[in-house]
């Protein structure tokens, strides 16, 4: 592929504010190009223009310093403009196979009237699925595949388009360290082939790692551009240091009190013989890859997994507690889409807004400002839709409303997915006040330096069974990931 510039001048999206504010950009093909910023900057909103997502409302897009007009997603993809969405835009109760060839049939050899041959089509999946180390079942439903299967269902699907621009949105959330290297092995790759990539993360040691340039975002505008040799400028370190990317855990280790879960060597599902104990006054973490037994490990705390042996019993306690959980879904699964942030906060407690038997929509309000303010919330108001929240801030959503609830037992599942520097800094240090207050939480994450910063212990799990419970002090990213190898 020839080199070529893909630029905005003056680009504007204007909703019911400026959300993309006179946005000048160059991406470079060969390069690996990084757009950073805080929670609802107009990350998204931004690269959505650039595919055709959205429309803008001033300003233009050019290629090679042609101004090119960009209605709607095909046309962006006509000029190779490819995105991956944050969300999971996939059909989820179609098989593997039917998402990757969707609307890229002609590209697999079908002619104008006959679909791909199931060989064909078999072959071309196969291919490329092998590149990121994946054997999937070409007819299970989408919907049964992990998170970073369907990402990279996803990512094959637009490969198959031979994009250009291949813009990716928050790629690495919810990944392993190693899952994270795979999919920029590939990244890597495409680059040397002149694809230019735009990813958008919140992580620093991506940024780091693999990104040749950044734009920083900033209230909807690009407030600079970095090359890879300006890294260590102090101007740029100063952007850094004011998004808090480069933060240490605060870490609290307290010494344990009561046990409050006993998992009791259990086995069902896919579990075997899984044992270990949640205390009062403590972090504990749990790692494992894709199909490793997480999930299961979750519903048999829930009571939602049937035992063959073993039994999870709650000490001190003579019924089953409350548990407070963040499950592993998407956040437009967990929310109420319709309803107004402060119903969706206070919805995990509704008797704590009723009086005489009616819920107080002051009360409601009031705790909704409470925890908009708690979570730091920027640019968001009581009365924004919750539709048109950033994925960051819906996640922040989810995370109020379970601290809305009180608990002394706290299961979180990847919470500071698409989270900021800020917001996971906040999100630790709410953690630690739980813990102080005689909480227990159960920290579930693909982030191994997150577990290793936060938590005191960490269970490993490999296949559905507990390959170790290690102490937090003498452990390394590299250790873990090698264990579960
Ligand atoms: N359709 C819409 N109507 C009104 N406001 C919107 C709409 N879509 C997005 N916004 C607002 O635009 C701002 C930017 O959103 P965007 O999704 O681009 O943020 P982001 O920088 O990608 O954040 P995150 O890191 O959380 O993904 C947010 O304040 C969001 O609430």
């Amino acid at each position: 592929m020839e080199e070529f510039t893909i630029e905005t001048k003056n680009l504007t999206k204007i909703s019911d504010r400026k959300l993309v504010d006179n946005i000048n950009f160059t991406a470079y093909s060969g390069e690996i190009h990084a757009i950073i910023g805080s929670n609802g900057e107009g990350k998204t909103v931004f690269a959505k223009l650039l595919a055709g997502v959205r429309q803008k409302t001033s300003g233009s897009i050019l290629i090679n310093g042609s101004d090119v007009q960009i209605h709607d997603i095909v046309s962006a993809q006509n000029l190779g403009i490819y995105m991956i969405q944050q969300e999971q835009v996939l059909f989820p109760a179609l098989t593997v196979r039917d998402n990757i060839i969707s609307g890229n049939e002609r590209k697999v050899g079908s002619s104008r009237i006959w679909a791909p041959s199931k060989k064909k089509a078999d072959q071309i999946c196969r291919q490329y699925l092998s590149k990121f180390g994946l054997d999937l079942d070409l007819d299970a439903p989408v919907s049964s595949l992990s998170a970073m299967e369907k990402r990279i269902v996803q990512l094959v699907r637009a490969l198959l388009g031979r994009p250009r621009v291949l813009i990716l949105d928050e790629l690495s959330s919810s990944l392993t360290s190693q899952e994270i290297e795979i999919t920029f092995r590939f990244l890597e790759e495409l680059k040397r082939e002149q694809v230019a990539i735009i990813i958008i993360t919140h992580n620093y040691s991506v940024l780091l790692r693999y990104c040749d340039r950044v734009s920083i975002i900033n209230d909807g505008t690009i407030i600079g551009s970095y090359s890879r040799e300006e890294f260590s400028n102090p101007d740029f370190r100063e952007h850094i240091d004011k998004l808090k990317m480069n933060f240490t855990y605060p870490s609290l280790r307290l010494t344990p009190g009561e046990e409050l879960v006993k998992i009791d060597h259990i086995s069902g599902g896919m579990l075997k013989d899984v044992h270990f104990s949640l205390r009062e006054g403590e972090i504990i973490g749990l790692a494992g890859l894709v199909s490793s037994g997480r999930t299961s490990l979750v519903k048999a705390i829930m009571g939602d997994l049937k035992l063959t042996s073993g039994a999870v019993t709650f000490p001190g306690s003579k019924e089953r507690p409350f548990i407070n959980i963040i499950s592993e879904v998407d956040a437009d699964m967990a929310l109420f889409n319709c309803q107004s942030i402060p119903f969706n906060i206070t919805a995990s407690n509704f008797k704590r807004i009723t009086r005489h038997g009616f819920t107080s929509n002051k009360k409601m309000n009031l705790y909704g400002r409470h925890y908009l303010d708690k979570l730091c919330f920027r640019n968001v108001k009581p009365d924004t839709r919750v539709a048109h929240l950033s994925t960051g801030n819906k996640q922040k959503l989810i995370i109020a409303r379970s601290l809305f609830n009180h608990s002394n037992i706290y299961i979180y599942n990847e919470p500071t997915k698409n989270l900021d520097a800020t917001s996971r800094l906040e999100l630790y240090n709410i953690l630690n006040a739980l813990i102080l207050e005689g909480a227990t939480v159960l920290l579930i994450s693909s982030d191994f330096s997150e577990l290793i910063g936060m938590c005191s212990r960490i269970i490993l799990l490999k296949d559905g069974r507990q390959i170790g419970n290690y102490s937090t002090n003498y452990l390394s990213v590299e250790a873990l990931s090698k264990e579960l190898e």
